[in-house]
């Protein structure tokens, strides 16, 4: 086991009717000007924007609001929240819905403390970051784990680049969860979170070279429910104690419960962040799309632990067989399941025939001009990324 630091600070206000103590939540964490971040409109119609707006009335906090934010979520917005926060001396960000919404709204408050910099030279890097103010966050769709993760992932435009930034001012203070807010989410978004879920989680497993028991059953026990449930969720996504599994898996996929004694590696997430950026795919496509060809390309340099996976987590039986064999059934059960929520597996599904040029682009985008080796399991080049993007 490797040497960890394990730092999940995010209060976790879990189960129905929750989102009425949002109004609680902010004063405990010292909230009293809130700049509240939404997206389309789906919390509009459902009622949760109302009802929170009452829970904040009935503490006397004063809020303002910026909606509008979309999937795949844009560095512009941001910058027009920080803008609005500024002018009306926020002091607390509220984020109201999924992913998007969470990832703007952790934007806008590092914005909000560091008025004098530019917030996309914060996002890559150049300018560190070293303060922000507080977001607490009611959650609509179990997927991206931002509620408790330390990232934030924007997509600049004018660059035509998606990328994350992980820094513990990520760790948002508190996150009400209420499953029942999940039930109105399409299909095809619980599909594409039950994927990111798993992604999150097997992101953190494909790393040899440690031993770590109660790491792997917890991932694999995590990866196995969220499975289970997804596929009942399909079948009833108003089913609350499906939901709710959903929920409560998509939280601890990335609070970094699953890292521990091992890391993690995202090379899946930074190669699908470059196809994010340029063809404005849902995130959880990206990952179903790729996630096949990236295991395929190295899995011969750790047949063990993906083995391992394919018996304790796709149930894949060992008899008589060599771990070869049982790790690529793993992979092609993987597949399979994805298949069965209706997600994509290669790009073609999605009508996406990228040039060899394109295809250069997206792996020198992913690797940052061939300077990051991605995977943990075999550092990939810029090169052998695009072998990748061609095998999807
Ligand atoms: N910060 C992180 O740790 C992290 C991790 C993984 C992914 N991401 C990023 O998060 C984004 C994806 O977030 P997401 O998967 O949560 O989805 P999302 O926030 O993009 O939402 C997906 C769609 O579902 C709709 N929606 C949300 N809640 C709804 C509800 N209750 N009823 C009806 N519709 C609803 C949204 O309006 C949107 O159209 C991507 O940009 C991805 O790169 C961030």
């Amino acid at each position: 086991m490797d040497n960890f630091v394990q730092y999940a600070p995010t209060e976790v206000v879990f189960g129905k009717g929750t989102e009425k103590q949002a109004g609680s939540e902010v004063k405990k964490w010292g909230g009293s000007r809130v700049l509240i971040v939404y997206g389309g409109g789906s919390v509009i119609k459902s009622g949760v924007l109302d009802r929170v707006k009452r829970s904040l009335d009935e503490e006397d906090i004063v809020y303002d609001e910026i909606g509008g934010v979309k999937p795949n979520p844009r560095l512009a917005l941001a910058e027009e929240g920080v803008k609005k926060a500024i002018e009306f001396q926020a002091d607390f960000i509220l984020g109201v819905g999924g992913g998007s919404v969470i990832d703007t709204a952790k934007g806008i408050a590092h914005g909000t403390a560091n008025p004098t910099l530019d917030l996309w030279e914060i996002w890559t890097g150049k300018i560190p970051l070293t303060k922000s103010i507080p977001v607490g966050v009611v959650l609509t769709i179990a997927a991206a784990g931002s509620e408790m993760s330390d990232s934030a992932v924007l997509t600049n435009e004018e660059v035509g680049r998606k990328v994350g930034i992980s820094t513990p001012f990520n760790r948002v203070k508190f996150a009400v969860m209420n499953p029942e807010l999940a039930f109105t989410v399409p299909k095809k978004q619980i599909a594409c979170g039950v994927t990111d879920i798993m992604m999150h989680t097997m992101e953190r497993y494909f790393i040899p070279g440690f031993t770590c028991e109660m790491t792997d059953e917890i991932a694999e026990g995590l990866l196995r429910t969220v499975m289970r449930n997804g596929t009942k969720a399909l079948e009833n996504q108003e089913d609350y104690d499906v939901m709710a599994e959903i929920m409560w898996c998509s939280s601890l996929s990335h609070n970094d419960l699953t890292s521990c004694g091992r890391g993690k590696d995202f090379s899946v997430h930074k190669m699908g962040q470059a196809l994010g950026a340029k063809y404005d795919i849902t995130h959880g496509e990206t990952l179903s799309v790729l996630w096949g060809s990236w295991a395929r390309f190295q899995y011969d340099t750790a047949p063990d632990r993906f083995a391992r996976y394919a018996v304790n987590v796709m149930g894949i039986s060992s008899q008589g067989k060599s771990q070869m064999e049982i790790a690529k059934e793993g992979i092609e059960k993987t597949e399979e399941y994805f298949q069965s929520l209706g997600m994509p597996i290669s790009l073609s599904e999605l009508g996406i025939h990228p040039s060899d040029e394109e295809i250069h682009d997206l792996a020198m985008n992913a690797t940052q001009q061939d300077t990051l080796k991605l995977s943990r399991l075999k550092p990939l080049s810029a090169a052998e990324v695009e072998t990748i993007y061609k095998m999807a």
